[in-house]
């Protein structure tokens, strides 16, 4: 039986000879499908090949119904509902270092047109107008560069910002001053990069954490003049509050590859001359065309000849005999994490997981694997899945260690998971209770009984009478329902901890005003 590829996006020709080799695939090429086509088609095919152009949508999967995976040639699988697929059994695999090089020369490439005004000039003078006055650019030379994001594409572009005898200046969540050392820039916070900076780059995913990270606060922190590129991912920069920030002469220029609407409708950016942009062309060379597309190729020849793939993105491979006695703790395991990563200060650097009981005598690498997917995908996104998370625990430098107990304490199977940061330790241990579905039944050193689901707020506090009444009071004048509530403390008038579950996620406000209630210490937000 042929498997039959459908490939809807422009891919490089010799970069699917893998695929055009390969006995048993028959390849359709059909790009520039209307969502309704490619509903009506996807139908009749086994694999899909994309780039970033096909919106890939739980519409368009629900009609897959041949469909075994998805490849993307590219890294951003923004543009696949992952999690559809997933639940469809689908397997998503994309390119994730295939066009690393040419994403950062395009970076350079629109860092130093923005610069000098080059697309500007040259438009002047294809209008016929020898005007040397209207483009006088400035060096880069001794400027600061911001890079927000050092990641793959980020660390390229500061390599080669510095080959340009600028400073640099980095903010990621995984970079620690040792690493930034070693890669002799400087480390702040994303605030510092912002106002220490004459040019800013950003290169991270776009997530929920990452929308409009570039906003009119933090233009109003920038440099005056300070100019601005974004070849990473529209919506990382805000673009009315760039609008406004050019507008306002505090922006001198913009070089943009990538838009909050793709294709672009509002071209009221490309009105400023200060502007600069591109198509989405950063991944647009023969090479990394190349590159992306012999690897999803040869991924999906891999999948359907050995079962197996490289660079899945939402995977999950658990031998069968296993699974069934480990299935049960996966969601348990992934909301272990979650938690832990909203409750930690700073990111993970060593993550510790004990296994008591049963689970001790059974392989727990998927459960590991399930956790770290819940810690790391709050900085990386949805693109961790517990096939790849140790892969990117180890690329970003987080030590994992798994220790195995068959004493589980009176419980079945007790896991407690510790993660430690450049600022603490924080600790929680969660179990399946009998019909009763998960709990976390301990955080820190204070046990609870916590069902790990919803909005929940975590507040470190004195103990002192009537503290809890006033953290119910203002949640009450906040508009905010409280569905449970557990105390514990250390000892009488010690360190104590409420745990809340709330009906609705609390405004920043609520948190602040919490916070400064005398005897609260901290007061997180945690979102499962
Ligand atoms: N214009 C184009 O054609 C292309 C655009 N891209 C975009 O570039 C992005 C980056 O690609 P890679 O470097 O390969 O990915 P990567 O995963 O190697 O790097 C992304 C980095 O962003 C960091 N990050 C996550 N949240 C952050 C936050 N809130 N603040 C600061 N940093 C944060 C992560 O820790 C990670 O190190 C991709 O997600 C994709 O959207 C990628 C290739 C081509
Ligand atoms: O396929 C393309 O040209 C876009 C590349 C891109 O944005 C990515 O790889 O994330």
């Amino acid at each position: 039986m042929n498997y039959n590829i459908l490939i809807s996006d422009p891919l490089s020709e010799d970069g699917i000879y893998p695929l055009r080799q390969a006995d048993g695939f028959d390849i359709t090429i059909e790009t520039n499908m209307t969502p309704e086509q490619l509903g009506e088609r996807i139908g009749d095919f086994d694999a899909l090949l994309v780039r970033s152009q096909t919106q890939v949508t739980r519409a368009i999967i629900e009609k897959a119904k041949h469909l075994k995976i998805i490849g993307r040639a590219g890294v951003g699988v923004d543009n696949i509902d992952l999690e559809a697929a997933t639940e469809h059994g689908i397997i998503v695999v994309n390119a994730p270092d295939g066009n690393t090089n040419s994403a950062a020369e395009h970076t350079m490439a629109m860092l130093m047109s923005m610069a000098r005004k080059i697309p500007q000039a040259y438009y002047a003078l294809r209008n016929h107008n020898w005007d040397r006055k209207s483009f006088v650019g400035v060096e880069l030379k001794n400027k600061t560069l911001g890079v927000i994001g050092l990641g793959r594409i980020g660390a390229e572009v500061a390599a080669r910002a510095k080959g340009q005898r600028m400073n640099v200046i980095a903010y990621d969540p995984f970079l620690t001053p040792e690493k930034a050392d070693k890669m002799g820039v400087d480390f702040g916070s994303v605030e510092d990069v912002v106002r220490a900076a004459d040019f800013i780059t950003v290169h991270t995913p776009l997530l929920k954490e990452t929308r409009h990270l570039i906003n009119a606060k933090a233009f109003d922190m920038m440099k005056p003049g300070v100019q601005i590129v974004n070849c990473a991912r529209g919506g990382i920069i805000d673009e009315n509050a760039l609008y406004d920030a050019i507008k306002a002469g505090k922006v001198a220029g913009a070089a943009l590859d990538v838009f909050e609407q793709e294709p672009m409708v509002d071209f009221r950016l490309l009105d400023l001359p200060e502007v600069v942009a591109t198509p989405h062309l950063g991944a647009s060379t023969i090479e990394a065309q190349e590159i992306v597309a012999v690897d999803v190729s040869n991924d999906v020849i891999r999948y359907f000849t050995e079962g197996t793939v490289r660079n899945s993105v939402n995977l999950p491979s658990v031998p069968k005999e296993i699974m069934a006695q480990i299935e049960p703790y996966f969601d348990l395991l992934e909301r272990l994490g979650i938690f832990l990563a909203d409750l930690a200060d700073g990111t993970a650097q060593e993550v510790n997981i004990q296994y008591s009981g049963e689970l001790a005598n059974v392989e727990v690498g998927p459960l590991t694997r399930n956790m770290l997917k819940g810690l790391l995908k709050r900085y990386l996104g949805e693109i961790v899945n517990d096939v790849n998370a140790m892969y990117f625990a180890n690329l970003k430098g987080v030590t994992v260690n798994e220790s195995k107990s068959t004493a589980a304490k009176g419980f079945t199977n007790l896991i407690t998971v510790e993660v430690k940061t450049a600022n603490g330790t924080r600790k929680a241990a969660g179990t399946l209770l009998n019909g009763q579905g998960a709990r976390i039944v301990k955080v820190d050193d204070f046990l609870v009984d916590v069902v790990p689901k919803g909005n929940l707020l975590f507040i470190r506090h004195n103990d002192r009478p009537g503290v809890i009444g006033r953290v119910g009071t203002l949640l009450g004048q906040e508009n905010v329902n409280i569905a449970t509530m557990q105390v514990g403390r250390s000892n009488a008038g010690g360190d104590a901890i409420m745990m809340l579950s709330i009906d609705k996620p609390a405004e920043q406000s609520s948190l602040d005003q919490l916070t400064e209630l005398a005897e609260i210490e901290k007061v997180t937000a945690i979102n499962l």
